[in-house]
């Protein structure tokens, strides 16, 4: 049965090919929704009004079950060194097997926008096996004005179906989850997981594909804009602080982790947040913190007590605890969604190696380097025994969401670095002290310090010192920063320690870049570490 309420008929997901559901909800709303949710015991109301949804197996996303098909629009256009192919008739196959799993099950349809500039926007609809996933979709992305559903019309459609067991044998995927994408048709399978975010990153993926063939940057970043509308965005791998450091009393949240950069300046691709809550404290963290603990938002992997209320603190489903909301649950969010062209680029890393000073000036050309290296480093934490930091490269602080190759992106940051003449940061919030199981997480209220400075251009000002390893300039002294903590070899006990760390880090990042060397200038080659120490 379709419940098509405001719909045309010919929109409904019989055009798509659903035969024999027992019954598809269109737009259900944020109350419908949770009603959905708890009555087919699929979430838990928390003390606070949230919807609590665990996920089971899949705690994170999967990147190595993502596929692309390659067809003759896609064959040129892909970065096939990091996307991995599907035939056209495989995903067929996948495509007519999710249809048949769906019959006789109930279907949600969330009609939402990925992109709040209206020339590039992606109208998408979202159908879902789980009522949890659709309000978190709704959460996520732009909604729409009922009027405007009236007339909707997708461009990207998303088939999510966690219930279903992928065959590699017939599929010609890797295991029973997949993660299907059909560029030229505009079509995103998902199967056999259901960790949500694998919704809004499948969006920002089309995205990725679609904008820089309108000369459009997208980004895998968050962004704010102070009063005198000087917009900042913060690239950085997941953990790195994109969704923390973007939330600040001061400066109006334009988004949290998906943003495009165009003609007019940058606008958000989401309408809403995804936030890690792993011991989320209401002192580091007060606007998130508030956002988490009411009716509307989706928590993912939270444990609760008996009480219902939750527990930041326990991981034992998952060190991946999430907060999913939308974008007005914080205070001081845009309405719209868009800011004026950056002024400050922001890149984060999360170093456990504790060898990056916790904020550095780059040149246009070192920015290039980083953007291009896209350095983070993981910690083991959720595995016993386990103490060694692993680096992390991952182009574009992004790899698993890029299609294209990452000088195409690299090509369109550079001239738009150049043409508003940006001023660009690397911002180090893992360790420092010593690497990880020595030393201490980088402070938030000194990460927050040193932003704070270099957002209102006082940092500019300051005195520099070269480092030795990385060739990037770093302030000596910041007002209100402890001193110690900006020269990371004086936090470190054993300074010989430190040096040899350095110099592990160095070797990677040269061994990383090796692939892009021939895709760049030698000004952006040049800017590789270890060459200062070289020429010495
Ligand atoms: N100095 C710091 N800067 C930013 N985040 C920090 C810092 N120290 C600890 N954190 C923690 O690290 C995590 C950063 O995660 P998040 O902002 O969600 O990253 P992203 O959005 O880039 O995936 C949060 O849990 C935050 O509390
Ligand atoms: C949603 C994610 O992004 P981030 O951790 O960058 O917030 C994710 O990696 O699944
Ligand atoms: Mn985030």
């Amino acid at each position: 049965m379709e419940d098509l309420g405001l719909y045309n008929p010919s929109n409904g997901i019989a055009a798509a090919g659903f035969a024999d559901v027992e019954r598809v909800h269109y737009n259900l709303s944020e109350v419908e929704l949770y009603e959905e949710a708890i009555r087919r015991g699929e979430a838990d109301l928390t003390a606070d009004g949230a919807l609590r949804a665990i996920t089971g197996q899949h705690t994170g996303r999967s990147p190595k079950d993502k596929f692309v098909v390659r067809d003759a629009t896609t064959e040129s256009q892909i970065w096939w060194d990091n996307n991995k192919p599907m035939s056209p008739e495989d995903f067929e196959r996948l495509h007519q097997d999710m249809l048949a799993h769906a019959k006789g099950k109930t279907l949600y349809v969330q009609d939402l926008i990925g992109g709040a500039d209206e020339v590039n926007a992606l109208p998408t609809r979202v159908i879902t096996e789980l009522a949890w996933h659709a309000l978190f979709i709704r959460n996520l992305l732009i909604r729409p004005d009922r009027d405007v559903l009236k007339r909707f019309q997708q461009k990207l459609t998303i088939i999510n179906l966690p219930s279903f067991k992928a065959d590699p044998a017939r599929h010609g995927c890797r295991t029973e989850t997949v993660i299907a994408c059909d560029l030229a048709n505009g079509i995103v399978l998902i199967g056999g997981t259901s960790y949500a975010g694998e919704n809004k990153k499948s969006v920002f993926t089309v995205l990725n594909y679609l904008l820089p063939a309108k000369g459009v940057m997208p980004m895998h970043c968050s962004a704010n804009v102070g009063k005198d509308e000087d917009t900042a965005v913060f690239f950085g791998l997941s953990g790195t602080g994109k969704t923390t450091l973007s939330a600040d009393p001061s400066r109006t949240l334009i988004g949290d982790d998906e943003h495009g950069w165009g003609e007019n300046g940058i606008f958000n691709f989401e309408g809403g947040c995804y936030a890690k809550a792993i011991k989320l404290s209401a002192e580091a963290e007060p606007e998130i913190y508030a956002a988490t603990r009411r009716f509307g938002t989706v928590l993912e992997n939270v444990v609760l007590d008996e009480n219902r209320v939750p527990d930041f603190d326990d991981n034992s489903l998952t060190e991946n605890t999430r907060s999913a909301y939308p974008l007005h649950f914080i205070p001081n969010a845009s309405a719209t969604g868009l800011a004026p062209h950056p002024k400050t680029i922001i890149m984060l890393t999360a170093d456990a190696f504790g060898v990056m000073p916790p904020i550095a000036k780059l040149t246009p050309e070192q920015a290039m380097y980083h953007f291009l290296s896209g350095y983070t480093a993981k910690v083991a934490g959720t595995e016993k025994g386990v103490t060694e930091p692993e680096a992390t490269f991952s182009t574009c602080f992004g790899a698993p969401f890029m299609p294209r190759h990452p000088a195409e992106y690299g090509n369109l940051l550079k001239d738009l670095i150049a043409r508003h003449g940006v001023d660009c940061w690397l911002v180090n919030t893992g360790w420092t002290g010593g690497a990880y199981g020595t030393g201490r997480r980088m402070p938030i209220k000194a990460t927050r310090a040193l932003l704070a400075s270099a957002l209102n251009g006082s940092l500019k000002e300051a005195e520099f010192r070269i480092d030795t390893n990385f060739g990037f300039a770093v302030p000596v002294s910041v007002e209100g920063v402890d001193t110690a903590i900006l020269d990371p070899r004086s936090t470190w006990t054993d300074g010989l320690a430190y040096d040899n760390q350095a110099g592990k880090l160095v070797s990677m990042f040269i061994r990383n870049f090796e692939k892009f060397e021939d895709h760049v200038d030698s000004k952006v080659r040049d800017a590789a570490p270890g060459l200062l120490v070289a020429a010495q």
